[in-house]
């Protein structure tokens, strides 16, 4: 590249309007004219950076391959000006003991191994991230009454322990979608998520393949699916945004397909439109330091929530199991299933499984937290769990914590938030929640007398008398043939 052509920034600066609108990132000036109106995040921020360098904004969300592969077309040359120093607030976290970046360890509140419980990474990642990706990932909807429910509920169930049950050697192990887990626990999928950590879907696909377990990647994933596919050793689940562009998610799942490494698909339906997020607004309206005020169109105050959303097709129904079924092979589970009436509807419709889910208290504020969802559907429809897999996740914390959720007949856990903040460490700090899961897990397991999570845990192992009266119907009957 020494001979090409630099671009100065006075060239940049001409093309700041829709009709030409060029940015710089990392060192090289894309056109995104044609890209702009159909960006994920919403075409505001591309126009607020047009005839500017983008570089410090672009890099707090999306890893740098990103735009090297999706517009190498649309390169125009090098830039001959240094990155801008950030007028905004910093937004790249800062580690605290395991460095995951070039930035200076600051005092340590607690290292990686003094970490104890998933608690311990939350207070750390409300230390060291920034505002706005604290806003953005400990946040949820509205009041967050669904976020504070799905874990106070969890803490109502009381364990029934058996004694006198060798418990000397216990077995965490199950088998998923055709997937082997060392334990029945797995990484949500999460948009954005390079906001925690540069490493971001890297550092969650090897985490979880060296903890034995596994990677929901999401649709709104910061690296590029295929540099994501590429660190992940054997197995990953995908989870699917429905495009309002039909033809972008056929291309999409096709390519999930004929991958091999994904095993199953999970397609999201709690979030048909955007939900409110007041957190993130506040810090979003904070952060206007750099604006166009050529093209702004009155209103930048939305945060990352809204604006990541705008491309969600809103017209979904159960109609479009059929049509996913016809573009793939793989299992179908729809994630987002809040009552016990859709579940019912998922085995009807054929699908594989379902994630009890209310996107961690980030959907419709209000809604059931996700416990209760399987204790109603437990109650009420007992036929879906011989028909499909049901998976659950929602303020799931602790190792003893999946136990009460196989218990009542789940299959599996998803931890969201805590593998965000474990990216403080990068690898080892997802490594590091799988291993304190799987401790917790076994350790529970051998206090409640369980060997094995596959064919012990039962409705006798748990009280649930403080949540009953929340769902009628009779007593649980056991779903699995050892009590
Ligand atoms: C080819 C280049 C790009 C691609 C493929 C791309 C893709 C995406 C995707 C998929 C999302 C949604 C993430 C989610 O739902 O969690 C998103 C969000 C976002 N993108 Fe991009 N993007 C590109 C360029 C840029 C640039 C140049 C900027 C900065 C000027 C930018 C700033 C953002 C922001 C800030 C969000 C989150 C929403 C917000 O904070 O308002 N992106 N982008
Ligand atoms: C920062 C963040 C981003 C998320 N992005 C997505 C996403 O892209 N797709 C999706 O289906 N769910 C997404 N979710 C929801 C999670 O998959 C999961 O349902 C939720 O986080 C589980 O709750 P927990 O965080 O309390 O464990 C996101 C959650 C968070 C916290």
């Amino acid at each position: 590249m020494g001979t090409e052509k630099r671009i100065t920034a006075a060239d940049l600066s001409k093309h700041d309007t829709t009709s030409s609108a060029w940015l710089a990132v990392n060192g090289t000036v894309y056109d995104f004219t044609e890209f702009a109106p159909t960006h994920p995040g919403g075409s505001e921020i591309i126009y607020r950076f047009a005839g500017k360098d983008a570089s410090g904004e672009y890099n707090q969300i999306h890893a740098p391959t990103l735009v090297e592969k999706t517009l190498s077309a649309k390169r125009i040359g090098p830039i001959n000006m240094p990155p801008p120093q950030s007028t905004a607030k910093p937004t790249a976290p800062k580690p605290i003991s395991t460095p995951v970046s070039s930035v200076a360890v600051p005092d340590a509140p607690l290292s990686l191994t003094d970490k104890l419980n998933l608690d311990d990474f939350e207070r750390a990642a409300e230390q060291v991230f920034s505002p706005k990706a604290w806003a953005f990932i400990n946040g949820g909807s509205n009041d967050l009454i669904t976020l504070g429910l799905n874990r106070s509920m969890l803490n109502r169930i009381m364990f029934r322990p058996a004694i006198f049950r060798k418990v000397a050697s216990v077995s965490t192990k199950t088998t998923l979608f055709g997937c082997d887990l060392a334990i029945p626990a797995f990484i949500c999928p999460m948009g954005t998520t390079r906001l925690a950590g540069p490493e971001a879907e890297i550092a969650q696909t090897k985490g979880a393949a060296a903890s034995g377990s596994i990677q929901c990647i999401s649709t709104a994933a910061s690296f590029p699916l295929d540099d994501i596919l590429e660190a992940t050793p054997k197995q990953a689940w995908f989870q699917l945004y429905v495009n309002s562009d039909r033809k972008i998610t056929e291309a999409l799942v096709r390519k999930i397909t004929n991958d091999g490494r994904v095993k199953a698909l999970f397609i999201t339906v709690d979030l048909p439109v955007v939900s409110k997020r007041e957190a993130d607004e506040r810090v979003k309206a904070d952060n206007k330091a750099v604006t166009n005020p050529a093209l702004s169109k009155g209103n930048n105050s939305q945060g990352v929530a809204k604006s990541v959303s705008s491309w969600f097709d809103a017209n979904l129904s159960w109609d479009d199991i059929a049509w996913l079924r016809g573009l793939t092979h793989l299992p179908i589970i729809v994630k987002g299933i809040q009552r016990y009436e859709d579940a019912k509807l998922a085995m009807e419709y054929g699908c594989d499984g379902i994630l009890i889910s209310n996107h961690g208290g980030r959907a419709v504020d209000g809604a059931v937290p996700s416990i209760l969802t399987l204790l109603e559907i437990r109650k009420k429809c007992p036929e879906v769990f011989s028909k499909l897999k049901v998976l659950v996740d929602g303020g799931f914390r602790r190792g003893s914590d999946i136990i009460k959720a196989m218990c009542l007949g789940a299959s599996a856990v998803g931890f969201g938030r805590p593998f965000m903040y474990a990216l403080q460490h990068g690898q080892p700090g997802v490594e590091h929640v799988f291993n304190i899961l799987r401790d917790e897990l076994e350790t529970g397991m051998r206090l409640c007398g369980m060997t094995d999570i596959d064919s012990d845990p039962s409705p006798k192992y748990i009280n649930t008398r403080d949540l009953d009266y929340l769902v009628d119907g009779d007593e649980l009957p056991p779903l699995r043939q050892k009590l």
